[in-house]
């Protein structure tokens, strides 16, 4: 079969027919294998410059397939028609072209011959693609048209509604392109309408979440009202304007049905900035008050704790080391019936130590009986004492009871001992001794049960260098002796005393709710105070009477401490001190510890007990500092500082 054949004439009838075909084919006699006419679409398809398709041989056509062309070939003449995509030929440019060929037997002519015809199948696939770009172009154009339309006639339809309302509306297809918006939303976002319309809603306006990270598109709530077809409420986002800044949002969005088709969304927003504003500050008002009311109950359960202190402490308030000790002192003491003298400036609680001992003891159940010793006229000691019967003197109209018989098997506390006149003063340790004395004016000998405690601000040793106090009776009152500490010395005590004075002065203002803010409480520590506690208390109450809506008013007395207060100043602020003036601070306070404690350095009473320091590192002290016994005042004979 093929082989070599020589020229023949097309069939001159139907040669336009042949010519007019839309695809390439060919007549080729089988048995010569030759090319018997080619159209115009071969002849672009297949021809060369250099190679004519008529009357050449249909194998230069497929090089190398001529086996296939052959089975090919047999099974048209054998059918009738044949098809296949297994040959390929070669095309104009030299590749080989992948075409469909269906050959079909040619009756007409003398020999055994075939029609070929070629689908370009590369063609044909090109065509499918347009044809399906057509169909998608003009459905999308439509769909589009249609979904517009929609929303067209949602805002026109709405048109008055869209314009009256202040949230803003806007409408997205589900593409998520905008589709309208109104005026209220184009005033709150910042963006024209036409700057909207067609543009990616989600992209434009509501790209981040409030915590700044990016909004993907898929995770829109908007967007997911026509995936989902659920009505979409969200209350707490951010939608942004043109300018790229934020503003908090609640919106509905709202599916948009074209004939049962999701068509898109209507979105509604409100800016909710100041509501969210309002809350945020009303959350952290709320936050405040719980802080607030854990510290209120911090401080309640603090004030009971100290309360309880107070109880405990009867009435002596301070978690001070010198209040502790002088605490530990009054329980120690209030055991016995031994004579104490409680020493220390004005106003540092001396009589209140007096008290505690009293009920600490077991004589509380009688009357604890005070004498100012400073307040009764020379001549009326003895009588304030002992009493008298009447006549015994002019004035004396009647019997009267002394203040011994009235603390019989209670408490005498002897205030300002020092004052005492010398001449009582045997009488006085007369009943110390024996527990006797007589009324003025009366013979009878009367026996009393009574326990002293005796109090001054003098320096009793001195008095008693100075022939004013009698040594005698000074032994027989300082068999315990307790030192009062002033409030200088012990600052850690200001914010409970503080406290304490405040409810005093509360319950006598009849005041409820004063309070002591932190602020005043760090006032009053870095206050300069004096020793007298008085001083305090005064400050304290001035502050509750001055006191608006629970806020206390604290004036503190201008230019710190008086002179007069104290002998030896300890500045306790937290100034800034030289060298000199550190070393000053230490004389002061060494000098007024050495006079307080009497010249003792060491013992319990002494001035490194004062001082709270080893009494081998205040002798150093004092050694370094020069300080002799001179500076503070004579020492008594076996007792002067080492
Ligand atoms: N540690 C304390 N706790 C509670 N209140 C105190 C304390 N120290 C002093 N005060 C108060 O200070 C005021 C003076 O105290 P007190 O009268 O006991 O001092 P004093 O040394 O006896 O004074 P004076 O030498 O003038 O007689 C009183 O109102 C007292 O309650």
């Amino acid at each position: 079969m093929f082989r070599e054949i020589g020229p023949v004439s097309a069939h001159p009838q139907t040669t336009w027919l042949f010519e007019s075909m839309v695809d390439a084919a060919l007549a080729v006699d089988v048995l010569s294998g030759r090319i018997l006419a080619a159209n115009e679409q071969a002849r672009r398809l297949l021809a060369t410059p250099d190679r004519d398709l008529v009357e050449s041989s249909i194998i230069a056509i497929f090089p190398g397939q001529a086996a296939a062309l052959t089975v090919f070939t047999e099974a048209v003449l054998h059918k009738g028609s044949y098809w296949t995509r297994s040959l390929t030929p070669l095309g104009a440019d030299g590749a080989q072209i992948h075409v469909e060929c269906i050959g079909s037997r040619l009756l007409s002519l003398p020999d055994p011959s075939i029609l070929l015809t070629f689908y370009d199948l590369e063609q044909r696939h090109r065509r499918d693609l347009d044809a399906q770009a057509d169909d998608h172009v003009r459905g999308g154009i439509a769909e589009w048209r249609r979904t517009e339309r929609l929303f067209q006639e949602i805002e026109r339809s709405n048109q008055l509604i869209l314009r009256a309302a202040g949230e803003g509306i806007f409408g997205v297809n589900a593409e998520g392109k905008t589709t309208f918006v109104n005026p209220a939303a184009e005033a709150m976002l910042g963006w024209e309408t036409g700057e909207l319309i067609g543009r990616d809603m989600h992209a434009s306006v509501h790209h981040h979440r409030p915590d700044g990270s990016h909004y993907p598109h898929q995770q829109c709530p908007i967007y997911a009202a026509f995936r989902d077809g659920a009505v979409h409420h969200v209350e707490d986002e951010m939608f942004f304007r043109k300018d790229g800044t934020g503003f908090w949002v609640a919106y509905t969005s709202t599916p948009i049905r074209d004939r049962g088709r999701l068509a898109g969304a209507v979105i509604i927003f409100r800016d909710i900035s100041q509501r969210h504003e309002a809350d945020e500050r009303l959350r952290a008002a709320l936050a405040e008050v719980d802080r607030l009311r854990e510290r209120l109950q911090r401080e309640n359960a603090y004030l009971q704790e100290e309360m309880a202190l107070e109880r405990n402490h009867r009435g002596v308030i301070g978690r001070s080391g010198a209040i502790r000790k002088i605490l530990s002192q009054v329980e120690l003491v209030a055991k016995t019936d031994a004579a104490v003298l409680v020493t220390g400036e004005s106003g540092t609680g001396k009589e209140l130590i007096a008290s505690a001992i009293h009920e600490a003891s077991t004589r509380n159940a009688r009357p604890l009986i005070r004498v100012n010793c400073a307040a009764i006229p020379r001549e009326l000691f003895e009588s304030e004492f002992f009493g008298h019967v009447r006549g015994a003197f002019t004035g004396a109209l009647r019997d009267r009871v002394g203040r011994f018989e009235l603390a019989d098997g209670g408490t005498l506390f002897l205030d300002e001992v020092g004052e005492i006149p010398l001449e009582l003063q045997g009488k006085l340790l007369r009943v110390l001794q024996e527990g006797q004395f007589e009324r003025v004016g009366e013979e009878r000998t009367r026996h009393v049960d009574v326990r002293i405690i005796a109090a001054t601000n003098k320096d009793l040793r001195r008095e008693v260098r100075e022939g004013r106090f009698r040594e005698d009776l000074y032994f027989r009152l300082d068999v315990f002796p307790i030192v009062s500490v002033p409030l200088r010395e012990r600052v850690e005590d200001i914010p409970l005393l503080a406290l304490h004075f405040l409810s005093g002065a509360g319950r006598k203002l009849k005041v409820e709710g004063l309070t002591l803010s932190e602020g005043d409480v760090q006032k009053l520590c870095a206050y300069d105070w004096p020793g007298n506690v008085r001083e305090l208390q005064n400050v304290i109450e001035r502050a509750a009477i001055l006191a608006r809506n629970g806020r206390l008013f604290i004036a503190l007395p201008e230019g710190g401490r008086s002179a007069a207060a104290s002998p030896a100043p300890v500045p306790l602020s937290g100034a800034i001190l030289t060298e000199a003036g550190r070393r000053e601070r230490d004389r002061a306070s060494i000098l007024a510890a050495l006079a307080s404690a009497g010249g003792r350095v060491s013992g319990p009473n002494g001035a490194a007990a004062i001082l709270g320091i080893p009494a081998t590192t205040l002798a150093s002290r004092i050694k370094t500092l020069g300080i002799s016994a001179r500076d503070w005042t004579a020492p008594a004979p076996g007792t002067a500082a080492d």
